[in-house]
Formats: structure tokens, sequence, C-alpha cells
């Protein structure tokens, strides 16, 4: 039996509530009387790893905070590691990405609509089905430990209520919840959207994505169903072994025991590393390997593969921030004796650019610039050889990396962003020579983000009908970089869209245009 199934542990609890503890009071995330505790002692008497899953949602909720900002640092304050510190990670984000399936079916476990509980209730209620239906914890100690922390944390009265309900939830296997919820909603996107707990409008977005890059067959729902699956669950953290920095043995044979180092699915540069620090691997500290998702690490080398002819001496990354992809291709560009210029609109994510290329070779980088992208085709016209543009989107190729965020897009973001992109891809077009590559890029796979975008601006610069830019095959140039012998799936058109439950990369999307006039 483990820490967290232990029946016995909340009797703690009790005593906790014996003492007094106000509700409120102890929920502060500043409370000193819990944060200066020694982690023994609070063990006994409430499961800290619980209440910190607790916390994080309450302030996810509260205060619009990312779980993945406040989860690490809260664990470090209050001396969570090892086991416990596993377990609060995965019940908070579990419970974050799973929230509308656990929703519809709390739903039909309590006796009002879900919008009249008390907001801490509801998220008790969350974290106790995430356990019951989520997690390997025994059904009793799921409910009484929940039950424990919801003593502590939200108090007496909703206790009752909260073992109650989730008693109910025990009572129906999640295999017949999501029968049960299939067989209630209106067409087959809500069915997916519902017990694959993403907002309809995503789901439907997804669909239309899959649908358009040739997924799915006759059956587009499995296929939306399996996709929707690999964004609820957590991604494995992928290395990138920069070329000419390190090589990926390299950074193997530098990492200290116990740090476990696979190689990636597609990539020469890319390592699994084994769900220990990133930090802990001494090429991550100094900036010779970085992380970064094997999607994000396709479309950079893509881009640096793609044929040019002439001049390819100055690269340009438009939107640079946080430097992931920049540094890559700064290393890249070393190898080719080119040189590249990063720009940033926003200066904190231009400094993290900089903090991300300090492993690059003196005389590579000619400028981080901290700048608005769409005027950098008018300052400096067909200046460029190769130009990404890694634009600001929904990412909703990325849901599976912030468990809350698919709950806080909306589709009015869509159109905010859209408008952007495409002057962004304008202004690359712009920048870049005659005959040069510009990288569309987005980790985002909504049509509305992708083809729509790529389609509307050549459109729009067109004269007589004839756009200045055209497609290259993006799929030939992600074929150039990944293993020898790897047969990639890539769709049927030139433009590629990679895929969590096919690629398990994020859903990064890749157009190449060459300018031609
Ligand atoms: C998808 S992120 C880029 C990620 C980056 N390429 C990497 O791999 O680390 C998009 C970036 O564009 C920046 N951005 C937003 N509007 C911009 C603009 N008008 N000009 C330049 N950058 C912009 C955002 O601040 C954000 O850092």
């Amino acid at each position: 039996m483990s820490a967290h199934d232990d029946p016995r542990r909340h009797d703690g609890g009790d005593r906790r509530d014996s003492r007094g503890r106000q509700r409120g009071a102890a929920r502060s995330r500043g409370d000193q009387s819990r944060t200066t505790q020694a982690p023994s002692q609070r063990r006994r008497r409430t499961d800290p790893a619980r209440t910190a899953a607790f916390d994080v949602l309450r302030d996810v909720d509260g205060s619009d905070a990312y779980a993945n900002l406040v989860l690490p640092p809260l664990l470090r304050e209050r001396g969570i590691t090892g086991r416990d510190a596993a377990f609060a990670t995965e019940l908070t984000y579990g419970t974050l990405r799973l929230r509308g399936r656990y929703d519809a079916i709390l739903t039909r476990c309590v006796d009002r609509p879900l919008d009249r509980l008390d907001p801490d209730v509801l998220d008790v209620l969350r974290l106790g089905a995430h356990q019951i239906l989520g997690m390997r914890v025994p059904t009793h100690a799921a409910v009484s430990e929940t039950v424990a922390l919801t003593r502590d944390r939200v108090g007496t009265g909703a206790s009752q209520l909260v073992n109650a309900v989730l008693r109910r939830v025990t009572t129906t296997p999640l295999t017949d919840w999501l029968d049960e919820l299939r067989a209630d909603a209106p067409d087959p996107v809500t069915a997916s959207a519902v017990t694959g707990s993403h907002p309809v409008w995503i789901a439907r977005a997804l669909r239309e994505a899959l649908a358009a890059d040739g997924r799915g067959g006759a059956d587009l729902d499995a296929e939306l169903d399996a996709l929707l699956d690999a964004d609820n669950a957590a991604p494995r953290v992928t290395l990138v072994a920069r070329p000419g920095l390190i090589t990926p043995d390299d950074v193997r044979a530098t990492a200290p025991d116990g740090i476990t180092l696979h190689p990636g699915r597609w990539l020469p540069t890319a390592l699994i590393l084994g769900g220990q620090d990133p930090l802990s691997v001494p090429a991550v500290a100094d900036a010779r390997a970085g992380v970064q998702d094997e999607g994000s690490q396709a479309v950079a080398l893509a881009l640096a593969a793609a044929p040019l002819e002439g001049r390819d001496a100055r690269w340009l990354d438009l939107c640079a921030g946080p430097g992931g992809k920049a540094s890559l291709l700064a290393a890249l560009a070393s190898q080719r004796g080119a040189t590249i210029v990063a720009n940033e609109v926003a200066p904190h994510r231009a400094n993290l650019v900089r903090k991300a290329l300090r492993a690059i070779p003196d005389g590579v980088v000619e400028q981080v610039r901290t700048g608005d992208g769409r005027d950098v085709g008018e300052q400096e016209p067909g200046a460029y050889d190769r130009v990404l543009v890694d634009a600001p989107c929904t990412g909703l190729g990325a849901l599976r990396r912030r468990p809350e965020s698919r709950w806080r897009r909306t589709p009015a973001d869509l159109s905010a962003l859209t408008g952007l992109q495409r002057d962004l891809l304008s202004s690359a077009l712009d920048a870049v020579r005659v005959g040069g590559v510009v990288a569309y890029v987005t980790c985002s796979p909504h049509l509305a983000e992708t083809r729509v975008v790529v389609d509307d601006v050549l459109r729009r610069r067109a004269v007589d009908g004839i756009p200045d830019a055209e497609r290259l095959d993006a799929r030939e140039a992600v074929r150039a970089i990944v293993n020898p012998g790897t047969d990639i799936p890539l769709g049927e058109r030139d433009d590629v869209q990679l895929w969590p439950h096919v690629h398990g990369t994020d859903a990064m999307h890749l157009t190449l245009l060459r300018r031609t006039r």
C-alpha cells in the first residue's frame, strides 16, 4: 500500500480540524504554520500531495495561474519530493486535463447544477473523481482522503456532500460512465469532446484539421478520440542536442548516474529524458542541449534543410522568444557559416532568447532584436535567405503540455491571432530575398491558423492573380532530416501537420514557401 492509498492517513486530517484550523486561513499558500512545518510532521496530519494539488487547482481557477508554473515551486516550498511529488503532479495535471469529463460525470451525481457549488467543493470533487476514475488509487482511500481534504480545506459541512457524491461516482466503472456520456451526447463530436475532455469547439476544430490532413478515413471519430486521448497524456520530456555544440552521445556520456536518456523517435538530435529534472543534465544547464519537443526540432531542422539556390548566409527568426528554435537554427547556421538575427517583441522573452543562445559560438548571432516582427519586412526588405515565422497561436497543438489551457481558450482568441499571423507571414515574405525560404510554423493545427493564413497571405500579395511565393514540399524537407530509414507518416499535401497521437509530438504545422519575385 503506497503513501497515497492508506485510508488511515486521513485520521490525521481530522486531528488538524479538531485543532481549529479555519477554512480559508489554511488555504492561503503563504500560511507560515504550514510551510514552516517539517514535512514529516505535516505528513502525519494530512496528505501533503493532495493538499498541494487542491491549492494549485484553486490558484489556477482563482487567479488564472498556470499549473506548471505554480506546482513545482509549491512542492519545493513544502518539501514534497519523490513519490509524493509525482502523485501531486499526476493528480493536479490529470484533474485539470480531464476536468470536462469529470464535470459531466459529477453532474450526474450532484443534485444541483455544478456552477451552483462552491468552487472549492467543485475542485475537491474533481480531485476525488480523478483518483477514483483516472488513477490507481483504491476507491476507499480516494474517497476517505478526499473527504479528509475537504474537512481540512473547505469545512465539515462540505465533507458530507463530497462523501455522498464521490460514493455515487464509485458505483460505476469509468468505461460505463463513458458509455453513458457518449449515449447522451447530441452528436459524435460532442460525444468525443465530453468523453475526451475537450471543449466542443476545440474538438470540432481538431476534427476538421484531421480531415483536412487526410487522417481517419471512414472513422474520423475514432481518429479524433485517439488525438484527444493523446492530449490527455503527460508528454515525455525531450531534449535536443544542438548540432555542432554537442552530440547526443556526449549528452548521455556527460550526464550523471541515474539520468536515463533514450534516442528520440524521429530525429538524430532528439533524446528522451526519463522523468528526471532536465537541469540535472549538464549539457542542458550549459545550453549546448535544451528541452525541445521533437516536433519543434523537426520544423527548425526542416527549414534549414529546405533547398535553396545561391546565397545562404543570413537567417532570421521573426518570433524567437523564448529561443528554442532560434538556438537550434543558430547551431545549424554556425555549422554552415551563416549568421542569424533573432527578433522578439516582448523584452523579457528577448532576454530568454539571449540566455538560450549563450552556447552559440561568437559571431553567429548577429543580433537579438526586440521589436515588432511586422515591421522587419519593411525595415529590411529582401535581407534574409531563410526566415522562420513561429507565429503566436492558440497552442491547440500543445494542449497536453498546458493542462488548463483548453478551458481558458475561446474562439474569440482566434480572430485576434489570425490577423497578427497574416501580418507576420507577410513581413517574413518581404524580409526574405527572391529565391529565399520562409517557414510558417504554428503549434496549432487549427485550419484558421495554418492553411487559411497561408492561402490568404499568398492571395493578398498576388499581382494579376500570381503570388510572389510558392509552396515547397515540406514533407521532403522533413523526410530529409529524420533518422535514415525512418518512414514518417505525412499527409497528402505539401504542408506538414504533425500529431500527438500519430507522431508523439506536439501538433506542429509547417508550410515552406519560396519567394519567387
Ligand atoms: C510560438 S512563440 C515562439 C516560440 C519560439 N520560436 C521558440 O521556439 O522558443 C511566439 C512568439 O512570438 C512573439 N510575438 C508575438 N507577437 C509578435 C510580434 N508582433 N513580433 C514578434 N514577435 C511576436 C511572442 O511573444 C512569442 O514569444
